[in-house]
């Protein structure tokens, strides 16, 4: 049985904003209607996370764009979950492919942080994806799988996990997959969760699109089973991330 899973729409502003920026979208976040078919969880740049949940509506979630896999300690320049936690945040996003492929982050790193996160009490979106030489090399399957597996294998429990498959060639390039490529892939995935964990968490896990979101197309991508929301990037940060927000409904 297909139990129904919450469309789930995250906005990844990544490093963009100041304070004019953040009161912007607050503004046209506030005056949208809520929507409570749908999980809303915006990622603000960290200087502005505490600034962004102190003014945002209680429909809008706040995440922070990445941490550390420990709570405290000398780690210049990082974030624990015991900070998102303290400040009154639920959500991160860990794994995003720019900390894989830009910062170097290993799927051991991605798998520790993600452990810890969740025992910290933190919600995890895990983002996956393959870069456009991995699928033009027939690997896309086992990229996907590899990066997953890194949580697999730690055992991790999957009702505070959503996974956003984001495949690297279609970040910030305006290239997105077509509904079919997403749809293939979540299927793909959806399946590894099936084996690899049990077949009610491949039914509960939401498996959202990442990679040049757009207003014009998220109606038709949010028409594919396995495709229950989205991660968008720079599309979040302007007014018609709210048709986004609304596409399923
Ligand atoms: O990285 C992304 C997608 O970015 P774009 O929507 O700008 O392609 N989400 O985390």
């Amino acid at each position: 049985e297909t139990m129904a899973r919450k469309f789930f729409v995250g906005g990844n502003w990544k490093m963009n904003g100041d304070f004019a920026s953040v009161d912007g979208i607050v503004a046209f976040l506030n005056q949208s209607a809520d929507n409570s078919n749908v999980d809303v969880v915006v990622a603000p740049p960290a200087p502005y996370l505490a600034y962004a949940k102190a003014n945002l509506k209680a429909g809008v979630l706040v995440a922070a764009q990445n941490c550390y896999k420990t709570a405290k300690g000398a780690f210049t320049g990082e974030i624990s979950p015991a900070m998102i936690k303290d400040l009154g945040l639920e959500w991160v996003i860990l794994g995003h492919s720019e900390r894989r492929h830009v910062f170097g982050e290993s799927d051991a790193l991605i798998a520790e942080k993600t452990v810890h996160a969740l025992e910290s009490g933190i919600k995890v979106i895990f983002c996956i994806g393959e870069k456009l030489e991995e699928r033009e090399a027939g690997h896309t399957k086992d990229v996907n799988f590899r990066q997953l597996q890194a949580i697999v294998d730690k055992g991790v429990s999957w009702e505070n996990i959503v996974i956003a498959y984001e495949p690297v060639w279609a970040i910030g390039t305006g290239k997105t997959a077509s509904p079919e490529q997403a749809q293939e892939v979540h299927e793909w995935v959806r399946a590894f969760l099936k084996e690899k964990v049990s077949p009610a968490v491949a039914d509960a896990t939401r498996i959202i699109y990442g990679g040049s979101v757009t207003a014009d197309n998220a109606a038709e991508l949010g028409k594919k089973p396995d495709i229950d929301g989205f991660l968008v990037g720079g599309a979040s940060l302007k007014p018609d991330f709210v048709k986004i927000i609304n596409a399923r409904s």
